[in-house]
Order: C-alpha cells, then sequence, then structure tokens
C-alpha cells in the first residue's frame, strides 16, 4: 500500500536532485513539487523558512511559470465560477477603468486647448465650450456610475471566493489527521497555505490574491495607453529614450540580488537561525500576554526572564540589518540615488517640448500628466508583480494543501468496511513500535497483546512509559511504524478511520474544553442527538455531573470558560472568554466523562477508552465513574457488550480488569490478571505494594 503523502518526502530529494543535475524545472508538475522545488536555498540544503520571500531568480520564474500554467488558472477558474458572469463583467470593467485615465488626460488637453486658442484668437464659442466642458462632466458622470457599478459587483465576486478558500482551508484542517499535522514538512506547507488564506481573505498582510494578475495586467494597460498618448505629442526619439531611462530606474531596485535587497527586509527572517529566534520572541510575548500564565508569571517572578528572552531574539532577528557590510549600505544607497538622478530627468523631454513652438498648453499638460501616470504606475506594476511573484508559490501551497490525504487514510482499493463482533472488539497487537517525529527514542517498543472481544484491559505502569502513545495508536489518532495491529481479525491501517471512529468512544487525557456551552461541551460526544436534552440529561446524570449544571447561573446553557481559547477583541464586541464560567479540574473530567457516556450510550460503539479519566476525582466518585463503566460494558443481562481499555494509576481500580497490562519503557513487560501478575511478584506487585 503506498500513501501519496508518504511519497511526498522523497521528493524533497527528489526535487532538489532534478535542479542540482541542471535538469529543467518543466519536469515539476504538481503543485507541491513546485512550491518544495521553490523553497530550496540557493547553494545549501536548507530549505527556506516557511514564508520567507522566494528570491527573484531566473529557476523561481521557470518555477513561477510552471505554477501558472498548472495550478494558478484552475484555481482562478474554481474561486470565481460562483458568478461566471459577474466575474466577466468585473473583468471587462476592470479592463475599461484602466483605460480611463488616458481618456480623461485626453479630454482636458482638448478643452485647455480650446481654451487657449479662445484666448489667443480673442474671439470666444461659448457653445462650443460649453459642449467640450458639458461632455466632460458626462464622461466624469459615467465613470462615477462605471466605478460604483464595478465596486459593487467586485465585491460580490469577491465575497463569494473569500467564502470559498475560508470553507476549504476550515474543511482541510478538519479533515486531515494528526500524524498529517505533526509533519514538518506538511506543517509548512499548511502554513504557506494559510498564509495565502488569510492574505486572500484580507485578514493578514498585504493583499496576496489571484486578483493581482488582474491589477497586473490592468496596469500594463494603462501604462500603454498613456505611452501612446505621450507617444502621440513627442516630437523625437530623444524624448522615448529618456523615458525608458526613467523607467528602467523604477524596476532596477527590483532585480537587484536578494541577498542585497534582503538585508533592509528586517522583520522577515530568512534564516533558520532568525526564524527560531522569531519563534522564541512570540513565545515570550505570549507569555507576557497571555491570562492563563499570567499566574505563575508573577508567582515565580518571571518578569525580568521574559523581557530578556524576548530583547535577546528581537536582536537575533534584526541581526541581518547590524551586520551589513558598509559597502553594502553605500551599495544600496547608491542604487537609489541613481534611481532618484533617473526619474528626476524625467523632466528633461518636458523641457524640450516647452521649447518647441509646436506644443500647445494641452499637449504640454497631457504630456506632463501621462509622464507621471507612466512613472508612477510602473512603481504599482513592479510591486504588484513582486507580490504576484511570492502569491504564486503561496497559491501553489493553496492547491497542494487541498489535495493532501489524510496520512492515516487508506488507499481506496485497500479499504476494509469495519465489521462489529459480538461483545465487543478484539485486539491483537504484535511487535507494535513507534517513534514520535523528530524524536530518537521510540515511545513504543515492541508492544505485543490479545485482548479478546468484551474483556476489560487497565494499562498501568510508571509516567512516560508509553500508555497514552499506546492509547492514541489503538484509537487509530496516531499511527505506528512497525508492527501489526489486528482489529476485528483486520489490519487497523485498512479501516477507514472515520468508520473505525464512529464505533469508540474516550477520554484522552488531554481532553478538549470547549469555550462553548456545557450542553456542547457534552452533547459534541454524540451531534446527532446534540438536540436531545434528554440524551444530554442522561449523560450529565451518568457521570454524576449533575451537580454541576445546578451550580451554574443558566444550567447546561452555561458558557464555560476554556483556558485554550485566547479571545479575539473586535470593537464593540465582548470578549468571549468574560461570558464563560470557570470550572475546577475535577468538574471538567466530569464533563468529558459526561461527553464519552454520551456517546457509549450509542448502540454502534464497541470500544471505551479512558486514559486517566477520574485523575481529579475523589476516590468515591472514581469508584462510581467505573461502576458506570462497567454496566456500559454489558447488555442488561450481564453478557458482555463492549471493550473497555482504561490507563489508571489507582491500582484499586486497575484489579477490576480482567487483564492489566503493565507498561515499562515504552514496552509491555507484563500482562495477565490482577492475581496472575502478583503471583508472578515482578514490576507490577512491586508497584501494588507500594500502593497499597
Ligand atoms: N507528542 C509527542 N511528541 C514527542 N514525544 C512524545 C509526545 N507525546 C509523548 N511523547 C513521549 O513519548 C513517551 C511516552 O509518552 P506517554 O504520554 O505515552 O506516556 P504515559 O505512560 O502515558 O505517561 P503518563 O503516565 O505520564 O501519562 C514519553 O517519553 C513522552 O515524552
Amino acid at each position: 500500500m503506498m500513501n501519496p503523502l508518504h511519497s511526498y518526502l522523497p521528493l524533497l530529494l527528489s526535487s532538489s536532485s532534478i535542479l542540482q543535475q541542471g535538469k529543467c524545472e518543466d519536469r515539476l508538475d504538481s503543485a507541491y513539487d513546485i512550491w518544495l522545488a521553490s523553497r530550496a536555498m540557493p547553494g545549501s540544503k536548507d530549505l527556506l523558512i516557511p514564508g520567507a520571500v522566494r528570491p527573484l531568480t531566473i529557476r523561481n520564474a521557470r518555477l513561477a511559470y510552471r505554477s501558472i500554467q498548472n495550478n494558478t488558472f484552475g484555481l482562478l477558474k474554481r474561486l470565481y465560477s460562483g458568478h461566471p458572469n459577474r466575474t466577466v463583467c468585473m473583468l471587462a470593467a476592470q479592463l475599461a477603468r484602466s483605460l480611463i485615465p488616458a481618456f480623461r488626460g485626453y479630454s482636458q488637453a482638448l478643452i485647455i486647448d480650446e481654451i487657449q486658442l479662445q484666448f489667443s484668437s480673442e474671439s470666444f464659442n461659448w457653445p462650443r465650450l460649453l459642449r467640450l466642458t458639458g461632455s466632460e462632466l458626462v464622461r466624469r458622470y459615467l465613470e462615477s456610475i462605471l466605478d460604483s457599478y464595478a465596486i459593487h459587483n467586485e465585491g460580490i465576486v469577491m465575497d463569494h471566493a473569500k467564502f470559498l478558500v475560508e470553507y476549504q482551508q476550515l474543511q482541510q484542517r478538519v479533515r486531515l489527521d494528526c500524524p498529517t499535522f505533526t509533519d514538518p514538512l506538511m506543517r509548512d506547507l499548511l502554513h504557506e497555505s494559510d498564509l495565502f488564506a488569510r492574505s486572500f481573505s484580507g485578514g493578514g498582510f498585504g493583499s496576496l490574491s489571484p486578483m493581482d494578475f488582474l491589477q497586473i495586467l490592468s496596469l500594463t494597460i494603462e501604462i500603454v495607453s498613456h505611452l501612446f498618448l505621450i507617444l502621440s505629442v513627442t516630437r523625437s526619439y530623444t524624448h522615448i529614450y529618456v523615458l525608458l531611462l526613467s523607467l528602467c530606474s523604477t524596476f532596477f531596485p527590483l532585480v537587484l540580488p536578494q541577498s542585497i535587497l534582503s538585508q533592509t527586509h528586517i522583520d522577515s527572517p530568512f534564516t533558520p537561525r532568525e526564524a527560531h529566534a522569531a519563534n522564541r520572541r512570540e513565545r515570550m510575548r505570549n507569555m507576557a500576554f497571555s491570562d492563563i500564565y499570567r499566574p505563575e508569571v508573577q508567582l515565580f517572578g518571571l518578569q525580568e526572564w521574559i523581557l530578556s528572552n524576548w530583547a535577546s531574539a528581537w536582536k537575533t532577528v534584526h541581526e541581518s540589518e547590524v551586520t551589513q557590510q558598509p559597502w553594502q549600505l553605500s551599495f544600496t544607497t547608491g542604487i537609489i540615488t541613481l534611481s532618484d538622478f533617473f526619474r528626476a530627468i524625467q523632466n528633461v523631454p518636458f523641457l524640450l517640448l516647452l521649447q518647441s513652438s509646436s506644443a500647445t498648453l494641452g499637449s504640454l499638460s497631457l504630456y506632463r500628466s501621462s509622464i507621471h501616470s507612466v512613472i508612477y504606475n510602473s512603481r504599482s506594476l513592479a510591486t504588484t508583480t513582486r507580490m504576484a511573484f511570492q502569491s504564486v508559490f503561496l497559491m501553489a501551497a493553496w492547491c497542494a494543501s487541498t489535495e493532501l490525504k489524510p496520512k492515516l487514510q487508506p488507499e481506496h482499493q485497500d479499504k476494509v468496511r469495519y465489521k462489529s463482533v459480538l461483545g465487543g472488539i478484539s485486539i491483537q497487537a504484535r511487535e507494535l513500535s513507534y517513534t514520535y517525529p523528530g524524536c530518537r527514542e521510540p515511545a513504543l517498543k515492541d508492544v505485543s497483546f490479545t485482548l479478546h472481544a468484551g474483556e476489560t484491559l487497565a494499562i498501568v505502569g510508571y509516567n512516560g512509559s508509553g500508555k497514552s502513545t499506546l492509547a492514541k495508536v489503538l484509537l487509530r489518532i496516531d499511527d505506528f511504524d512497525k508492527g501489526e495491529l489486528m482489529v476485528n481479525g483486520h489490519d487497523l491501517r485498512l479501516y477507514d478511520p472515520s468508520e473505525y471512529h464512529q464505533h469508540l468512544s474516550a477520554v484522552l487525557q488531554g481532553f478538549s474544553r470547549f469555550n462553548s456551552t456545557l450542553r456542547e461541551n457534552v452533547g459534541v460526544g454524540s451531534v446527532v442527538n446534540m438536540d436531545s436534552k434528554d440524551i444530554i440529561e442522561n449523560a450529565v446524570n451518568l457521570a454524576r455531573a449533575d451537580g454541576i449544571v445546578k451550580t451554574l447561573p443558566q444550567g447546561l446553557q452555561t458558557i464555560l470558560e476554556s483556558p485554550a481559547f485566547e479571545p479575539v477583541s473586535y470593537v464593540g464586541c465582548v470578549p468571549a472568554a468574560s461570558q464563560g464560567h470557570g470550572l475546577s479540574m475535577g468538574e471538567w473530567q466530569r464533563i468529558a466523562i459526561a461527553r464519552a457516556f454520551m456517546r457509549a450510550t450509542n448502540p454502534g460503539i464497541d470500544l471505551l477508552v479512558f486514559d486517566e479519566p477520574t485523575s481529579s476525582l475523589d476516590a468515591k466518585a472514581q469508584s462510581e465513574i467505573f461502576d458506570t463503566i462497567h454496566k456500559l460494558s454489558r447488555y442488561p443481562d450481564g453478557n458482555r457488550r463492549r471493550t473497555v481499555i482504561f490507563i489508571t494509576h489507582q491500582l484499586s481500580i486497575a484489579r477490576r480488569a480482567d487483564r492489566i497490562a503493565m507498561m515499562e519503557s515504552g514496552t509491555i513487560s507484563e500482562f495477565g490478571s490482577h492475581d496472575q501478575l502478583l503471583a508472578q511478584n515482578g514490576s507490577y506487585a512491586t508497584l501494588y505494594k507500594q500502593s497499597i
């Protein structure tokens, strides 16, 4: 079985080797290939940090061209397909508007010439003057109608495109699984894809969007139309040469080597070291601002530590500016001075024209305003082109991210339908091993055990021995690297995770505390029953959380305050957290248990997993919860109905289970019933004796 996502990783090597061997970038076809290749740092094995500006090199220009060919047009088509007619109108209006300034200049020149002529001849033709002024006013009125229609139409088209982008971004976030997010390369891809989405929606920096391409086109048309006007009043080629010189000076700084220009980009980290420092700077800022950290910041006197760390990280990020060589500074300053000089000599043709006896006031004013428009628009064109160049690669990241397949998803042809077996789920693990990405030591090592349908397994052991990791692997939240895991007689990897999850309920160790009502916090356990007050109340009662509901001001409808939620303050809007009601850790635990029970009462649930569900509860409450778990695992006649796995440090509770797995250093060192393990007199027996 070949997962396309796994196949992306060697692509880094294959892409760079293609480029190193001097082979053509044209061979890179997929959005992912192009995106990855654009991140290669010249002369280094490192990749550019996510979000870094791509240098304007020939290789990157070819990659951008490839990306436009393969992805950008498809993306534009998708985004604007909601309003095809309005999109055509938007394009037409944009192009028409780009011709308007030239017309305006021409029309005004006609009026000036007419006034000059009438003044010099001293015969005033009022009807003609009024006609010219009237047509100018009508033209302006039509212009404003076209403008307001274009803005209104563009708003509708862009709102739809923004909705699609934001929706797809959310869709992608909820669709992808945990292992995909832990893959560093995938994280970078998603980060750049988010940058595109944010800037497209107008919530981020700048305005990278497919509209930049349209902007480039309309700026070009505007420049060409002004050049046409300039040529019509220009008398010699000298004027044109001087004008071309001025234009070159506008574009010159853009094609300078990145190494010179990047020295001035002090706020966009470029090297991995700067990126690391920028990260640290953000973490320190977060510690200073976050309400969650405030008590410990005060208690442990972290104020100075935060400030000095932030300051040193800030200096590292800005180091490149300090380390700038004097020759680089003088070179950059020289370029700017030269640029200004070239821009200044754009006045030479104007002076030449002024001296020419045939020049009219209208042509002079037309010439001057057109020259200004050409220079101004050329600068805008240069900036927009640079932005569009970068956005091509962010769009490639976006396109690649929409094609990402969750890592745990099996190939369609390999998929096996999940079938329930009598009594619950049967599990057979053979030599399972798993190492977290970026870690040297495996969290699971050769884990083997068999659990029959309907049995209860308690996983016990020391901190860090791999209990929670094993639970996440069994729940198909995390993957494993080696070994075999059979569930109901089939390889777990062949089940569609979403189908498999429909048969499980769990309380994870780091369960979620949603910044939402208590009702929703419980109801998410079974969304289809979210509207049923009876089912929610039943789950709350089973988890003995009814006492909490009674103390809350709005009962089930009380919004709970979640420490993970950082409210965004909008103007005129009360921050959401201030509406929340805080709960103790034990109370939150009961809510999480109620959520799991809400799901567990569904008939299709075959496996219940609880990772230290009662660690914050008192002894009586713990016993009551485990009584309920036991009840849920049986039919009313006492026959086994569901398999239960729970992780606990309370060995008095663990002894209730049919089987106990003692975990040490990532592996199951002892497996059997409580009595069998006591008789073995091994690690479990020692731990048990210590606990009583
Ligand atoms: N997301 C992660 N990334 C990297 N390493 C991790 C991650 N989660 C856990 N580990 C490491 O894996 C090992 C097993 O962790 P695990 O959480 O499974 O232990 P545990 O037995 O449940 O511990 P505890 O009893 O403290 O809850 C530990 O060494 C831990 O540091």
